[in-house]
């Protein structure tokens, strides 16, 4: 390899042996309430102010500053723009992660970061390469091998939840913030493709969000959600039944879309 090659190739490695640093930037900044403080300050704001905002010690202002920066390299916050050097504004990914800002419609997707950056998904991951080894064969047969998620925790992704009625009800939150927002522009910009449509189901539904507004928007479209028993319970009665919208119970479902054996599989 030629040296200019072979410095790139090395630049590269490093940035892809390091990119997990940007999830966790992410994180930390939600985490801290960044967003929050710099919408809370006008939606412009300087270091020191955001570390009085969010009560840091003062030792900690050369690390906020570096935090920053990369934030601002990934484009979750600007930095200087309009020749304001120090000044950190909101970008449309942080607005994002601001509650109840109305530009969102009041949609907020701060838990969805936290939640897909946490420790109990990260830890399936860093076994990838056992779970590529494992036969699926030994320890606990087939089903030990279906996904690293397994592997880690003995049970799928969604059977996770079943004990832990909180962390279901925060999963159904954070989904149904994220499919408001979407829900919004299919309303605004996909109308044609309900045309003719009489009824559809939304298959791992969650709290009914996105057919709720399509059936508030289409009247014509007759809409179910097909969801996991437990998701269904949360969701109080009067709002199970909206005009256009039925929910169904559910104990299985083929990811082809044939009913199975009672289990919670994925769809
Ligand atoms: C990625 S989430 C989608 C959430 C949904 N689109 C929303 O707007 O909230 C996948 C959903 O599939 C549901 N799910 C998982 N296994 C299922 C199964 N066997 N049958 C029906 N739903 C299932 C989960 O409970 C979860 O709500």
């Amino acid at each position: 390899m030629a040296s200019e090659e072979l410095m790139q190739a090395q630049a590269e490695l490093w940035c892809l042996s390091y990119g997990f640093l940007k999830p966790m930037a992410l994180r930390c900044a939600v985490k801290l309430g960044i967003p929050d403080a710099i919408h809370r300050a006008g939606g412009a704001t300087t270091l020191p102010g955001l570390r009085a905002a969010l009560s840091l010690p003062e030792a900690k202002q050369a690390h906020l500053s570096r935090l920053m920066r990369l934030l601002a390299a990934l484009r979750i916050f600007t930095e200087g723009e309009g020749g304001d050097a120090g000044v950190y504004r909101l970008t449309p990914v942080s607005l994002l992660l601001v509650h109840n800002a109305e530009a969102n419609g009041g949609a907020c997707l701060s838990q969805f970061a936290t939640s897909a950056t946490a420790l109990s998904n990260l830890s399936a991951y860093l076994r990838l390469d056992e779970w590529f080894k494992q036969s699926g064969e030994d320890g606990g047969g087939a089903s030990s091998a279906e996904t690293p998620f397994v592997m880690a925790y003995g049970t799928d992704y969604w059977a996770a939840d079943a004990g832990d009625a909180e962390r279901t009800a925060r999963f159904s939150e954070l989904m149904g913030s994220d499919s408001r927002l979407v829900a919004e522009v299919v309303v605004r910009e996909c109308g044609e493709v309900f045309e003719g449509v009489a009824s559809l189901v939304d298959v791992g539904g969650g709290n009914g969000t996105m057919a709720k507004a399509i059936a508030g928007a289409f009247p014509h479209v007759r809409c179910s959600v097909l969801e996991l028993p437990r998701v269904v319970e949360r969701v109080p009665p009067g709002r199970r039944r909206r005009r256009g919208v039925r929910r169904r119970r559910h104990d299985g479902f083929h990811p082809a879309g044939r009913c199975c054996a009672p289990q919670e599989r994925a769809p």
